[in-house]
C-alpha cells in the first residue's frame, strides 16, 4: 500500500509530538487521527480502521512502569491480531522496544526521530500491506549486510540482521555474545556504520590484550611522567573514541579490579587520565564483545552484575556456525569466489560430497575456521573443483565444543540418505582414507562399503 491511501492513528500523551505527527503526516498520508489518551484507544478502532498505528511506549497518567505501550499494544493485538502497530520509544527505552517486537510490534522508531526515517519505517511496514489495505500477517523483510560483508540466510543470522537494523540508530549499549569467530567484531562495526556516528571514529580495545600494568593508561590516556615510559601525553582509547563508538572487545577477560574502574568510567562518562586529577568528558557509544559466559562469572562473582546492566542495554548473540547448516554453503561460495579473485584463479565450484563435509564438520572456530579452510582448498586445489579432500580438518578442529556427544543436527529436513552419506564420509576421514579400517568401524564388509561408496556417488 502507498502512504498517500493511508489511514494512520497516533497515540501518545504528550501533545508536542501529537503535533509534530500531524504536521509531518498531513501531506503524506490520506488521514492522520491524533490522539492523547490510550485509554480511548480500543473505541477508536471500533469505529475506523487505520492501517498503522504509532503507538507510544509510556504513559504518564496511567501504569507509570514504563511498560504501558506493551500493554496497549497486547490490547490492540487481542482486538485485531494482524494490526500494524510501530511503537513510539525513547533513548533509553531501546530494549523495552526490542520486546514489543516479539509481542507483535511491527517496528519502532526513537524520540526524537528523523523525519525521513520515520516515513522510512512508515512505507516499510505499508509495503507489507496488501492493496485492499488489511494486514496480513507481518513477513519479516529479510535483511541484507552484504554491505559489511556479513553474510547468512538462516533465519538466526536474519534475527541478528533485523537487530542489527533495529538497534543500530540509537544510543543503547550493545553486548555482543558468542563463540570466536562468530562475527562479533564485523557485527560491532556494522552497528557503527549503520549508526549516526558513522561518521566519527570506531575504536577497537582488546580488552584480553591489556595487562593489567596498561589498562588504565590504554583505556584513559595518560599524562606526562605518569610512569617511566610516559615521554608525553596520550589519549585513552574512551577519549579517542569520543563521538563515535568505543568496541570493548574481550570484556569476559579483565579482572575485577579493571571491572571497578571500567564502571566508574561509564557510570560518570568521564575518564581520569593517569596522573592527573582532571576528568575528561568523552561521549561515547559502548558495543562490548564476549566469549565468556558472562552470567556464569557473574554468578560466581567473577563478573560485577551492574557492569552487565551497564553494558547490555541490548544484546545480540552471534549463533555458532554449527548451527547453521545453511550459512556455511552460502560462506563456503563466497569466501571461494574471493579468495580464487585474490590469488587470480578461476572461481572454484565445490563437488556435492565437499558440501556435504563442510555441512557437517562441527567448525570449532567458527567462520573463521571456514574462512581459512576454504582459503587453503582454494589455494592447495589442483583444477578449479573443490573435493573433500582439499579439506583437512585436524583433530583439534574436529574435537570441537560441541563435537561428540553434543553433536547438533544441521538444520532443515534431514534424509536418512544423507545421513548416511555423511557418517561413512566422516568415519573414512578419521581413518585418513583408510577403507578396511573405516567398514570395521562401521560394522559392515569392505564390499558393503565400497557399494555404498557407488551408491551415493563418492
Ligand atoms: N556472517 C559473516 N559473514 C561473512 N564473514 C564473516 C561472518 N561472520 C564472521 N565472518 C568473518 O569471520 C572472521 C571472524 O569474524 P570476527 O572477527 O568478527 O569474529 P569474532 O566473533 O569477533 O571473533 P573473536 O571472538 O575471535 O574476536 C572475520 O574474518 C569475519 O570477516
Amino acid at each position: 500500500m502507498v502512504p498517500k491511501k493511508a489511514r494512520v492513528l497516533v497515540i501518545d500523551d504528550d501533545t508536542d509530538v501529537l503535533f509534530a505527527m500531524r504536521m509531518l503526516l498531513k501531506t503524506e498520508v490520506q488521514e492522520v487521527v491524533t490522539e492523547k489518551n490510550p485509554e480511548l484507544l480500543l473505541s477508536l478502532l471500533s469505529k475506523q480502521r487505520f492501517d498503522v498505528i504509532f503507538l507510544d511506549m509510556n504513559y504518564k497518567s496511567t501504569l507509570g512502569s514504563g511498560n504501558e505501550g506493551l500493554y496497549w499494544l497486547g490490547r490492540i493485538r487481542e482486538k485485531d491480531p494482524t494490526a500494524t502497530v510501530i511503537m513510539i520509544t525513547a533513548h533509553g527505552e531501546v530494549s523495552t522496544a526490542v520486546r514489543s517486537l516479539k509481542a507483535g510490534a511491527t517496528d519502532f522508531v526513537v524520540k526524537p526521530w528523523h523525519n525521513a526515517q520515520l516515513l522510512e519505517t512508515l512505507t516499510a511496514a505499508l509495503e507489507q500491506l496488501p492493496a485492499g489495505g488489511k494486514a496480513a500477517p507481518a513477513p519479516r523483510r529479510p535483511a541484507s549486510f552484504a554491505e559489511f560483508d556479513l553474510l547468512g540466510q538462516s533465519e538466526a543470522m536474519q534475527e541478528v540482521f533485523h537487530k542489527i537494523e533495529k538497534v543500530a540508530p540509537t544510543e543503547a549499549n550493545v553486548l555482543l555474545l558468542g563463540e570466536n569467530g562468530t562475527g562479533k567484531e564485523l557485527v560491532a562495526k556494522a552497528l557503527h556504520q549503520r549508526s549516526f556516528r558513522a561518521a566519527k571514529p570506531f575504536v577497537t580495545a582488546d580488552l584480553a590484550a591489556m595487562s593489567e600494568g596498561i589498562f588504565e593508561s590504554e583505556l584513559f590516556g595518560h599524562k606526562k611522567g605518569s610512569f617511566t615510559d610516559a615521554r608525553e601525553d596520550r589519549a585513552g582509547r574512551f577519549e579517542a573514541a569520543s563521538g563515535g563508538t568505543l568496541f570493548l572487545d574481550e570484556i569476559g577477560n579483565i579482572s575485577l579490579a579493571q571491572q571497578a574502574k571500567l564502571l566508574t568510567a561509564l557510570q560518570n562518562r568521564q575518564v581520569i587520565p593517569l596522573g592527573s586529577n582532571q576528568p575528561v568528558p568523552v561521549d561515547i557509544r559502548l558495543i562490548s564483545a564476549t566469549n565468556a559466559p558472562l552470567y556464569e562469572l557473574a554468578a560466581r562473582s567473577a563478573f560485577r552484575k551492574d557492569l552487565i546492566y551497564r553494558l547490555n542495554t541490548v544484546e545480540i548473540t552471534l549463533p555458532p556456525l554449527r548451527t547453521r547448516a545453511d550459512d556455511v554453503l552460502l560462506l563456503a561460495r563466497h569466501f571461494a569466489g574471493l579468495y580464487a579473485a585474490r590469488n587470480r584463479k578461476p572461481a572454484p565450484t565445490f563437488e556435492e560430497a565437499t558440501l556435504l563435509k563442510l555441512r557437517h564438520h562441527s567448525w570449532p572456530g567458527n567462520v573463521r575456521e571456514l574462512q581459512h579452510a576454504v582459503e587453503r582448498a582454494v589455494i592447495m586445489a589442483e583444477g578449479d573443483v573443490l573435493r573433500p579432500q582439499d579439506f583437512h580438518f585436524s583433530a583439534m578442529e574436529t574435537a570441537g565444543p560441541e563435537a561428540g556427544s553434543q553433536w547438533q543436527l544441521p538444520e532443515g529436513p534431514l534424509q536418512l540418505q544423507e545421513v548416511e552419506k555423511t557418517t561413512i564420509l566422516r568415519v573414512i576421514e578419521r581413518h585418513n582414507g583408510n577403507i578396511t579400517k573405516a567398514a570395521k568401524e562401521l560394522g559392515i564388509t569392505r564390499t558393503a562399503l565400497y557399494r555404498r561408496l557407488e551408491k551415493h556417488d563418492l
